[in-house]
């Protein structure tokens, strides 16, 4: 693709979003054929509220999570899209580099200084090259920054940050965990040691820590599963990011403390009034949890929507078949839950058509395994869109007249 400069990004911005991504294309080149992972996906982040991005393994979720940050791993590349980023209220004073914060990868803390070998970050190298754009709003485009650059390793930790199922991607087994979260602190909030201490051990209580001071002093092996999580947590939210990306951070825990980690996050949401984005195998957690829902298949969006309508009016077969693979009550206790038929088509393979036909109980011939449907909104409904045959407006002929009867 060509360079390309994008001339005014807030024009292209939800208004109440905190990230848009419009078009985004991720490909793996591999040495047994190219991994189109992500295929054209477009949804946004509200700012104050959180979003879930829900689809089976290989649906392209983690791969939007890394995109948004820049930190695909090699060979991977962005190959076409935007992903717009509104930062929020300007902060002020200092932070400094540190020791312990290079080469770790991941959460909003200090660990994105310098990315590990074979996790690396996305290099100019093979990746789409755009002018940077930035405009008066000081809206950016993320795809045209250097993804090893100063602007980018700002954002992350201090704007996004990123917590993931795995504490241990982000905290370093040989320093505390009290210092850890310091570090954050001095890097991005204040250069005064003995402030960052009193704040790291703050957070900690704030993330329901019993004896908080005990545990500064702790390294991450020395606590359980949900403490290592809780503490992952309190170090993305010590520099109050505008955006926490979770990603499956609850898929290891057992129910008991999974429920009490989504609880915590709701209300540490509601407190610091940021975003989130939160990527899950789970509809029940995303009843749990999420304002807003998008639903991915095979690096596509195929359904995004408020979340009372993904669950009392879903629209796209898929969707309803996540749905019926959960229980529900008011089901007999006996009564097994379905599951989704076929499997995910492997990811080298390009399914013709709509990519889940294949396994789709609404699969009309000669249509759907032939033409690849576009996102269109559901009637009645601008915040509820679909990308399914079934319904007005998905065919590729239909959008085109629709818009041009609309004199786009
Ligand atoms: N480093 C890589 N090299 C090659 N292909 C990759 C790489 N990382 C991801 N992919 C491919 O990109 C696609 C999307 O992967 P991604 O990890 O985003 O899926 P996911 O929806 O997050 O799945 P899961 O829930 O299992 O984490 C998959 O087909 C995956 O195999």
């Amino acid at each position: 693709m060509s360079e390309a400069t994008i001339s005014n990004p807030s024009t292209r911005m939800a208004a109440d979003a905190v990230v848009s991504v419009r078009d985004l294309q991720v490909e793996f080149p591999t040495q047994i054929g190219v991994v189109r992972a992500l295929n054209g996906v477009t949804f946004d982040v509200p700012r104050g509220r959180v979003l879930g991005i829900v689809g089976e393994s290989g649906s392209g979720k983690s791969v939007t999570a890394r995109a948004i940050l820049r930190i695909i791993e090699r060979p991977g590349r962005i190959v076409n899209g935007d992903i717009l980023f509104r930062p929020g209220v300007e902060r002020k004073g200092g932070g400094r580099a540190t020791r312990r914060n290079r080469g770790r990868t991941g959460t909003g803390g200090p660990k994105e200084a310098a990315p590990e070998a074979g996790a690396t970050e996305e290099t100019g190298t093979g990746t789409v090259t755009k002018a940077p754009a930035e405009n008066s709003r000081g809206v950016v485009d993320l795809t045209s920054l250097d993804p090893t650059g100063d602007r980018i390793r700002a954002i992350r930790g201090q704007e996004i940050s990123m917590i993931f199922q795995e504490p241990m991607t982000s905290l370093n087994p040989v320093y505390t965990v009290g210092d850890q979260i310091a570090e954050a602190i001095l890097l991005h909030q204040t250069p005064d040691r003995n402030e960052a201490n009193k704040r790291a051990v703050e957070m900690l209580r704030r993330v329901g820590m019993p004896n908080p001071e005990r545990i500064a002093k702790s390294y991450p092996h020395q606590l359980s599963g949900g403490m290592r999580q809780r503490a992952m947590i309190a170090m993305a939210l010590s520099c109050t990011p505008t955006l926490l990306i979770a990603d499956e951070p609850t898929t290891a825990l057992d129910v008991t403390t999974e429920a009490q980690i989504l609880e915590l996050m709701r209300e540490l949401q509601d407190e610091y009034g940021m975003s989130i984005m939160f990527i899950t195998h789970s509809m029940g957690v995303v009843a749990q949890l999420c304002d807003e829902v998008v639903v991915m298949y095979l690096g596509r969006v195929v359904e995004r929507a408020p979340v009372d309508d993904i669950f009392h009016d879903p629209k796209h077969p898929y969707t309803v078949s996540l749905l019926r693979s959960i229980p529900r009550i008011g089901v007999n206790r006996g009564t097994p839950l379905e599951v989704i038929k076929g499997s995910v088509p492997d990811p080298y393979s390009t399914v013709p058509g709509c990519p889940f036909h294949p396994r789709c109980p609404s699969a009309m011939k000669g249509l759907c395994d032939t033409v690849l449907p576009v996102e269109a909104p559901v009637e009645g409904k601008p915040d509820h869109n679909v990308r399914c045959h079934l319904y007005p407006g998905s065919t590729p002929a239909e959008a085109a007249s629709a818009s041009a009867a609309a004199g786009k």
